[in-house]
């Protein structure tokens, strides 16, 4: 299962745990930088955002809270869930989670929830009405069960699922909580800043969406005392946290209760599934598990910064094997072709500043393309085209492109891009020592701490990809230039002869 909220283009990766919330400007691997007024817009709408301004949801539980996951036990079972191997603990990784009860064997399948037992886009919702006036007007998937979670939410006991919703935290660890100064404080060197005002922002327009359009006409079925930005904020943070994608289940997304206790693992690769055989969703171990050990899945092969964004948690340093940073590139204004190399661009869904992935392995054939592009002079206008379709997602275009003449000027121009990063990276590492000198409360130092620390982890993992790709550029090019030097004297050799 792969329980994660990724965004649509990258759910390819992976089949389960997956929420569907697609921000628009998402281009495949690459993400566009938002213009300085959508910036604004999040400034203006989730300041309220820290955890001690912002007015809770009257739901939910503390994140580590037993008292109610119990409950959440005890109902399920009387519900239909057969009984289980696995029980909640307070864990060392994740606050809580699912911890062995029992020896389980290494290809075990486990959970066994019965479809009654879990939320889809075609739940039955207890206030009918309400339902059915948000499917008359096609409201997709994702703010289709948002607005399902809050109406059952506010319903308390007389919904079916209020044990469920009462095990939810109350406030889901994830960057829709950071406000709009913590993530420029803390996340100013990363790319997923951006992702997360992307994100912020595609939030807050689906809730203004929904208001204006439905919630507006319809006060008694959704009044603003509940169906407000705070509770999108949460039933959002739940989602992007806790949805996951049913590959055998025509791709359906669904909340499963008591499967989404499971926390992530680096090393695990086993996804939740509907399991036809069994009626029931499941996965299944890919290691034995002894009594009192906890027991993981994994949420998707996904970036340190995309747990983070999703999930509100950073894996130890090293420990995340498809960890990887965006790297951001930029056509040069005073490039004589700007204008015709950023056209092709747009053409191809590109635009004058583009992100790329890099591992810890390497880095895309399109970001070399893209660099091809950035440093071509006008001379070689006729291979425009085809470096701006190559750096996109564009899979008919031939993509390994090697112009031997402009190579060295690419790879000088990737490490430029590279140790600019870098040195955002060092500011902000030096600097985080010292940030927290201004703080009030007790209340707001510990906030204070904990954003510091996941961005002081996310920023540390990041830069080791940078430089590790600096080292690997840097001795490209050191060989590439020795190289020349050689042919240069042979050459000066030669003519020395022959004068
Ligand atoms: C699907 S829920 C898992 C159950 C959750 N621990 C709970 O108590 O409700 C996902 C959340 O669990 C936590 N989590 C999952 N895996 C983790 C990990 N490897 N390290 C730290 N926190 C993790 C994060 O707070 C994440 O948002």
């Amino acid at each position: 299962m792969a329980m994660a909220m990724a965004e649509a283009s990258r759910i390819t990766l992976h089949s389960t745990l997956l929420p569907f919330f697609t921000p628009k400007t998402h281009v495949g691997h690459r993400h566009l930088s938002l213009s300085s007024s959508r910036k604004h817009q999040v400034q203006c709408s989730v300041s309220a955002g820290a955890a001690a301004q912002t007015n809770p949801v009257a739901w939910g539980c503390e994140i580590d809270s037993l008292e109610n996951s119990s409950a959440l036990q005890r109902w399920l079972s009387e519900s239909g869930l057969p009984p289980q191997k696995m029980g909640i603990e307070r864990v060392e990784v994740g606050e809580r989670g699912l911890v062995a009860l029992k020896n389980i064997r290494k290809g075990e399948k486990l959970l066994f929830v019965p479809p009654s037992l879990v939320i889809t886009p075609d739940s039955e919702w207890s206030c009918p009405e309400a339902g059915e006036v948000l499917k008359r007007n096609s409201v997709p998937d994702w703010p289709l069960l948002a607005t399902y979670l809050i109406s059952e939410a506010s319903l308390m006991e007389s919904s079916r699922w209020s044990n469920y919703i009462s095990a939810l935290p109350r406030q889901p660890y994830s960057l829709l909580y950071w406000t709009q100064a913590e993530l420029d404080r803390y996340l100013e060197a990363s790319q997923i800043r951006e992702r997360a005002i992307e994100r912020i922002n595609n939030v807050i327009g689906t809730y203004n969406d929904l208001r204006l359009r439905i919630f507006s006409k319809y006060p008694d079925l959704f009044p603003d005392e509940v169906f407000n930005i705070e509770s999108f904020k949460w039933s959002f943070g739940i989602l992007f946290s806790r949805l996951v994608r049913l590959p055998s289940m025509g791709g359906n997304v669904a909340l499963v209760p008591w499967a989404d206790m499971l926390n992530h693992s680096c090393d695990v690769e086993t996804f939740l599934d509907y399991d036809k055989t069994s009626k029931g969703i499941v996965f299944t171990t890919d290691r034995p598990y002894q009594p009192g050990e906890q027991v993981f899945i994994s949420y998707g092969k996904k970036s340190n910064g995309e747990l983070l964004l999703s999930y509100g948690f950073v894996p130890k340093e090293g420990a995340n094997p498809s960890d990887s940073v965006e790297l951001s590139l930029s056509l040069k204004k005073s490039d004589a072709s700007y204008k015709e190399k950023l056209e092709l661009l747009k053409n191809y869904g590109l635009s004058a500043s583009q992100c790329f992935p890099i591992q810890i392995t390497g880095w895309p054939l399109e970001l070399m393309a893209y660099a091809y592009l950035a440093v071509s002079p006008s001379s070689m206008r006729g291979d425009f085209e085809e470096m701006a379709a190559a750096a996109s997602n564009n899979t008919t275009s031939k993509k390994d492109l090697r112009y031997p003449e402009i190579e060295e000027q690419a790879l000088q121009f990737i490490l430029d891009s590279c140790e600019s990063s870098i040195s955002k990276y060092n500011k902000f590492l030096q600097a985080s020592g010292s940030l927290d000198l201004d703080v009030t409360s007790p209340k707001q130092l510990n906030r204070r701490l904990f954003l510091k620390q996941l961005a002081v982890d996310l920023c540390t993992s990041e830069r080791r990809i940078l430089f590790r790709a600096q080292y690997i550029l840097r001795r490209k090019l050191r060989d590439m230039r020795a190289g020349e030097l050689r042919a240069l004297k042979i050459f000066n050799g030669f003519r020395n002869l022959f004068q």
